[in-house]
């Protein structure tokens, strides 16, 4: 069974709370969770292997640890993880970026695969796959597997909202995919939104409601 772990930093806290007031406009909610992303992507890089470098400071020699050059790539699912990339960018600059375009049909809760785009070496890279909501878990299980389909092994799935069984269903298909949440939430509603949630993630970010 993979792990499930929320990263409930009080920044992240503080943020999300932001994100879920009704109140709160495009442009505060689409910086929060660019700023949620961050926090996360710094909590959960804390394993990434290091090697020795010698540099030279202006005082003299000296052996320094810098990151190994394990290649990374970050995954949004389209549309609503776009608004977490950039955040991840800013800590990884380097990370190449693949695209997953998926809707859920809103009368089946269905998800539906429109566009995918990877860069080619997938199959060597550790994906971030970022997306704000995990509800029914439908989406994210399409996602990874077209993923897996292309070649890839090592994966990690970054929400910000979780809903309890959109975790028991990837957990259950992915037991390989280890799941990062800002929030586990209470429930989903009849419709298959996430309560308490923050509303539909991908109108709020872009203003298309
Ligand atoms: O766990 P699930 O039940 O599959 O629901 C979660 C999905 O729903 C939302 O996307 P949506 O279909 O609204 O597309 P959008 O990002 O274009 O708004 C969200 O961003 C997830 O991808
Ligand atoms: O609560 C939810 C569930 C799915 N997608 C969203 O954007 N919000
Ligand atoms: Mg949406």
């Amino acid at each position: 069974m993979s792990k499930f772990t929320v990263l409930n930093h009080p920044l992240i806290q503080h943020k999300l709370t932001i994100m879920r007031s009704a109140a709160t406009g495009t442009r505060n909610f689409r910086q929060a969770a660019n700023e949620i992303a961050k926090l996360m992507v710094y909590e959960i890089t804390r394993d990434l292997p290091l090697k020795d470098v010698q540099i030279e400071t202006p005082m003299g020699k000296t052996t320094q640890k810098v990151l190994s050059g394990k290649k990374l790539a970050v995954i949004p699912i389209l549309r609503a993880g776009l608004g977490m990339v950039d955040g991840v960018l800013e800590l990884i600059p380097a990370a190449k970026v693949g695209h997953i375009g998926m809707y859920r049909d809103e009368k089946t809760l269905k998800p539906h695969e429109y566009f995918v785009k990877m860069p080619s070496d997938i199959d060597q890279r550790e994906l971030i796959i970022v997306d704000p909501m995990l509800a029914t878990g439908g989406s994210a299980n399409m996602a990874i597997e077209a993923l897996k389909k292309r070649g890839a092994k090592h994966m990690r799935l970054v929400v910000l909202v979780a809903a309890p069984e959109g975790v028991k269903k990837v957990q259950a298909e992915h037991p390989d995919v280890d799941i990062y949440a800002a929030a586990l939430d209470e429930c989903l509603t009849d419709n298959g939104y996430i309560f308490p949630g923050l509303g539909d993630a991908g109108d709020r970010l872009f203003g298309t409601k």
